[in-house]
């Protein structure tokens, strides 16, 4: 509000003074603006209005010049749209990311953008959000110069040059915004939309304002944006996406159960990278510590899988680098058939077969050939990373990365610390996971860790569902309709039914040919593992028969409920264990990882709108009809919250206080 009151006090100051014969308008410290500050959002924080003296600028008779160093986006390039001229330093980045935030630019960018770059530029920039370089701006045409050197200076240069030039063509209220082919445009582009947006509102809405800008005169068009606006700034996913907004940079600033805490944890500097295995996961590392400058030692001890690992890391480095426009020799990946090879490194990250019998040994080698400081990690998704730290001579110095497939893709990385990490372990793998461009979440040891531990009761529920009548492809239509990129059983098909099948059995939980449906105490779905044992994809309907199981009709309501409630439900119990250090670590950890819609915020943040007490009612009535299914069973943390009355999300630590820690 303070920033707003003072860029119309001083705009107006300036451009009713005769003494002054042009104008700049700069941010301060580097940096032109970031747009509205999202926090006052929501709040009842007044100050004046800034498109009525952003108009002023525009039709003032001297010329108006941005400085734009840092970053310009919202309504930060909102405003620089409305000065006459754009001087940007290289490094700027430029943006309309309102779509992220769940709005849009309502400070004319739905109008003035595709005025002055064209309308599928503008709805490529405005729907996706996405920030473009200084460079990519002046090749699309919204900024006049791209300057190396001081930007304020060359601005105030540049805007006394101008003094007394016609300024009728720098007035982009008064363009036109021809659109050829408008209607077929539109269509084409609104049915792309709202494929990708997957329910979100916004995205289809900027779609709709900028349609108004081919279709209306520039008043009503700046009318129809403001209407728009109005139907998104309180929306339920406006909330969540800025709920996001804030998670994704509160998660970095991690604690442990112990007290040790990002800011008093220093991260070792590494440099020198080791990936053990070159199946999927350790390509994909590979791939992603390389991008990031990282020199990497890969080792694969059998030569069929070093082979094609080599040619694929390869390969997916010449695509980055022609992407980038450099030579892929600027990657710095060596290729090993030989543990030793590792002996230098400062963390070697482990990405060999899920078996806790070969990791245990290899956990042992490594103590022994890699110096007695180097961080040992492991990409397991499940396993735990305690016993794994007690095969070496430094327990305190092993943690668990576990990446996400495709490795070099996915945002998320879970850094998993067991009792005995040390603080500056998690610290440095943090560190490294943010050098690589992840979001890095760190949770403690447990089976799962957080995201698999939550999906095991999701899995099962829709399993479950199948028993009882659903169809595979009715979970998966509700699960998608929610946004889910894929539903569980599409999911399981693309990773693999065997990859699932061997965990249980790990687990002990497989008997094959056996169709029991209680297993070490609960009930059990045996269906996946009789479509892996006899290659069959059409099992359910014989399986119920004989099964004596009686079909019901099950609808997207009931499907959703029992699968999403039973993973909220085991998040509630994570965070009642202190695995997770708060909602927003879940939430990130679904957002990132396991395509949980970002417009829904996450499951606990969604547990939150749809009220605690909802779930709970849900997760009591379903628990009723399943009795020999734990998961239902409400946790006791769901029910403290309730009984707390239901306290906002940034609020449930209060309420949680003294986890009985499992650490
Ligand atoms: C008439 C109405 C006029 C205009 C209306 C316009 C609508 C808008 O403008 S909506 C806002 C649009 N802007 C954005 O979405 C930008 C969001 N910010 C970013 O993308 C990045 O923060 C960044 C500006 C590129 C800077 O990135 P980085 O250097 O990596 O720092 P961060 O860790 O991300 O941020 C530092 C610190 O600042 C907080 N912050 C950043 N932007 C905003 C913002 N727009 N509002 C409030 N707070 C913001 C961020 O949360 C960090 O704070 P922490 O306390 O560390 O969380």
């Amino acid at each position: 509000a303070a920033v707003r009151q003072g860029i119309v006090d001083t705009v107006q100051k300036a451009v009713s003074d005769p003494q002054v014969k042009s104008v700049v308008i700069c941010g301060q410290n580097g940096i032109f603006c970031g747009g509205a500050d999202i926090k006052e959002f929501g709040k009842d924080i007044s100050g004046p209005p800034l498109v009525p003296v952003f108009h002023a600028i525009e039709s003032a008779d001297k010329p108006v010049v941005a400085a734009i160093e840092g970053s310009a986006l919202g309504g930060g390039l909102e405003l620089a749209l409305f000065c006459h001229y754009r001087i940007t330093h290289s490094k700027a980045r430029l943006g309309l990311p309102e779509v992220t935030l769940g709005l849009l630019p309502a400070a004319g960018g739905t109008q003035r953008l595709p005025r002055l770059i064209g309308v599928p530029a503008a709805l490529d920039l405005i729907t996706t959000g996405r920030h473009v370089t200084a460079a990519e701006a002046l090749k699309l045409g919204f900024v006049d110069q791209v300057i190396d050197q001081n930007t304020v200076e060359a601005a105030v240069k540049f805007a006394l040059s101008v003094v007394g030039q016609s300024l009728e063509s720098r007035r982009i209220s008064t363009l036109p915004c021809p659109c050829p082919d408008a209607d077929a445009l539109f269509e084409g582009v609104m049915q792309k939309v709202r494929q990708r947006a997957r329910g979100a509102i916004a995205p289809v809405t900027c779609v709709q304002a900028i349609q108004a800008a081919v279709t209306l005169p520039y008043a009503q068009g700046m009318q129809r944006e403001q209407e728009l606006m109005a139907t998104l700034f309180t929306s339920a996913q406006a909330r969540a996406l800025q709920y996001c907004f804030f998670s994704q940079r509160v998660v970095s600033r991690w604690s442990m159960p112990s007290g040790a805490r990002w800011d008093t944890s220093k991260p070792k500097p590494v440099t020198k990278v080791a990936v053990i295995g070159l199946g999927t996961m350790g390509r994909g590392i590979t791939v992603a510590l390389a991008q990031a400058g990282l020199s990497v030692v890969a080792v694969e001890t059998e030569q069929q899988q070093m082979i094609a690992g080599q040619r694929a890391v390869s390969d997916m480095l010449e695509r980055a680098a022609q992407r980038r426009g450099v030579s892929s020799a600027v990657y710095r990946v060596r290729y090993s058939m030989k543990l030793e090879a590792v002996a230098d490194v400062q963390l070697v990250i482990e990405a060999v077969f899920e078996d806790m019998v070969l990791k245990e040994q290899l956990f042992k080698q490594l103590s022994s050939i890699c110096k007695a400081d180097t961080l040992l990690c492991s990409n397991t998704s499940a396993l735990d990373i305690d016993h794994l730290a007690s095969q070496t001579r430094s327990p305190q110095l092993v943690v668990g990365m576990h990446f996400f497939a495709p490795a070099h893709v996915m945002k998320l990385l879970e850094v998993v610390h067991g009792p005995r990490s040390a603080p500056q372990a998690v610290a440095t793998a943090m560190e490294l996971g943010k050098r690589i461009g992840k979001v890095s979440v760190a949770v403690g040891n447990c089976r799962g860790f957080v995201g698999n531990r939550m999906l095991m009761p999701y899995s099962q529920e829709a399993l479950f569902l199948v028993e009882e009548g659903a169809s595979p492809e009715v979970v998966d239509r509700a699960l998608e309709e929610f946004g889910f990129p894929m539903g569980f059983f599409r999911m399981s098909d693309l990773s693999g039914l065997d990859v699932g099948w061997r965990v249980r059995k790990a687990d002990g939980l497989v008997k094959p040919g056996q169709m029991s449906r209680v297993r070490q105490g609960r009930r059990y779905c045996p269906l996946g593992d009789l479509l892996c044992e006899q290659g069959r994809f059409e099992l359910p309907r014989g399986y119920r028969a004989r099964q004596g199981l009686v079909s019901r009709r099950i609808d997207s309501k009931e499907v959703l409920e029992r699968c999403l409630y039973s993973l909220i439900n085991e998040g509630f119990r994570i965070l009642e264990d202190g695995i997770a250090a708060g909602p927003e670590d879940i939430d990130m950890i679904y957002v990132f990882g396991y395509g949980w819609p970002r417009h829904r915020g996450g499951p606990m943040f969604y547990a939150s709108q749809v009220g605690l007490d909802r779930v709970l009612q849900a997760l009591e009535h379903y628990q009723q009809l399943h009795p020999d299914v734990p998961h239902l069973q409400p946790s006791r943390l769901l029910r403290k919250l309730v009984s707390s009355g239901s306290p906002p999300i940034h609020r449930w630590k209060e309420v949680i206080k003294k986890p009985h820690s499992a650490l």
